[in-house]
């Protein structure tokens, strides 16, 4: 006889296991670390309240355009530009996703932006590599095992994307897993970087594309058409292309649906999209849509400091808006960590004796 499933609280949901493949380093500072590192380096913040900077974050990136979302970013970097300021900011986004109950997260950055003060490229991919094994080292001294896979951006408006995928290929074994390209979107398509896609194609190696976030649809085919992406960053502009009849019944376009078919992963972030513009509330959000039409959707925090979220956080939303349960959840968290790009084997060991187990349990109350 099977009993019903025990209920979905904020308790249980900080215990799963999770799996996070959209987070940026220089996004996920933690307020009081960003007020220390100004003062020891004479960078000026809006405040030197960690709590009323938090705050700041949140309300400043809440802009309704991406473009001013990324301006509250240059706070964040400036205080990133040495290689102390840069392995703690990395071991405490390990400490704080291994609070979070994330068993695996890939997080992202770009080296060429902390290059102001003199590191190179591979000074800086070597410093965050370094902080992250300190901050796992420390989570695993608190009982709580997470594993890293680092992502390297190119941003689209600077004119490095060979340069970041050399570097993505040279330092990959080191836990740097693959590639994405960053920054704003409208005035920058993906094919404007087909040489560093090219490049990692022939060497194998992974990467994704912030797509369907800012801009739409035809963002989104030529990043996996023209350019071959693997994932989706965002992505949720897919849904400008399922139209839902008076009869309730969803109609996919021929992009929606080889994305669908195709099952490529939407590296969805729903607090992110409510600041931005892409969506009014998570109520309104696509997600609710896509994951009905069975998409390989994702759940993921973007940049927890900006959102003032975590992906226990970003699950509760979604849970109060579309009544998930744990099946649900365990299917976004399998679809994630199916979607890493980290080797197969891996990630099955991850899915049978971490997430399926985790899920169970939880299940089972
Ligand atoms: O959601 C985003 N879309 C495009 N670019 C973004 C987003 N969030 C952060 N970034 C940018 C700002 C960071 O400095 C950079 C690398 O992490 O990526
Ligand atoms: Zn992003």
């Amino acid at each position: 006889m099977s009993t019903a499933a025990a209920p979905v609280t904020p308790a249980a949901l900080l215990r799963v296991p999770k799996v996070l493949l959209h987070d940026h380093l220089d996004g996920g500072l933690r307020p009081a670390t960003v007020v220390e590192l100004a003062a020891a380096r004479g960078h000026a913040l809006p405040t030197t309240d960690p709590d009323a900077l938090g705050a700041w974050f949140r309300e400043s990136a809440d802009s309704g355009s991406l473009e001013r979302y990324l301006e509250t970013f240059a706070h964040t970097l400036a205080v990133m530009q040495d290689e102390a300021a840069l392995a703690r900011v990395a071991a405490e986004c390990a400490e704080d996703l291994a609070a979070d109950g994330v068993v695996y997260a890939e997080v992202r950055y770009a080296p060429e932006l902390f290059t102001e003060r003199g590191l190179d490229l591979d000074a800086v991919v070597a410093t965050v590599q370094a902080g992250f094994a300190e901050g796992v080292r420390r989570a695993a001294a608190a009982g709580r095992s997470i594993r890293i896979g680092t992502l390297l951006c190119a941003m689209r408006q600077n004119d490095r994307a060979l340069e970041v995928a050399e570097l993505v290929v040279r330092h990959r074994g080191e836990g740097v897993v693959g590639f994405d390209i960053a920054g704003p979107e409208a005035g920058y398509p993906p094919s404007r970087y087909l040489p560093a896609f090219a490049l990692l194609r022939g060497a194998n190696a992974h990467y994704t594309i912030h797509a369907g976030e800012a801009f739409g649809l035809p963002s989104i085919q030529e990043a996996i058409q023209h350019c071959g992406t693997e994932r989706l960053g965002h992505g949720v502009r897919i849904a400008d292309d399922i139209e839902v009849g008076a009869d309730g019944r969803a109609r996919l376009g021929t992009l929606a649906a080889y994305v669908r078919d195709r099952r490529i992963p939407l590296e969805l972030c729903p607090s992110s999209n409510l600041q931005t513009g892409a969506a009014a509330s998570i109520a309104e959000h696509p997600f609710g849509l896509l994951a009905e039409q069975r998409f390989r959707v994702t759940v993921n925090t973007d940049n927890r400091l900006m959102s003032a979220c975590s992906m226990t956080s970003e699950m509760q939303a979604l849970v109060d808006a579309f009544g998930y349960g744990w099946d649900d959840l365990r299917r976004f968290t399998v679809n994630a960590m199916e979607s890493a790009f980290i080797g197969w084997d891996e990630r099955l060991e991850l899915i049978e004796k971490v997430i399926e187990p985790g899920y169970a349990a939880a299940a089972a109350g």
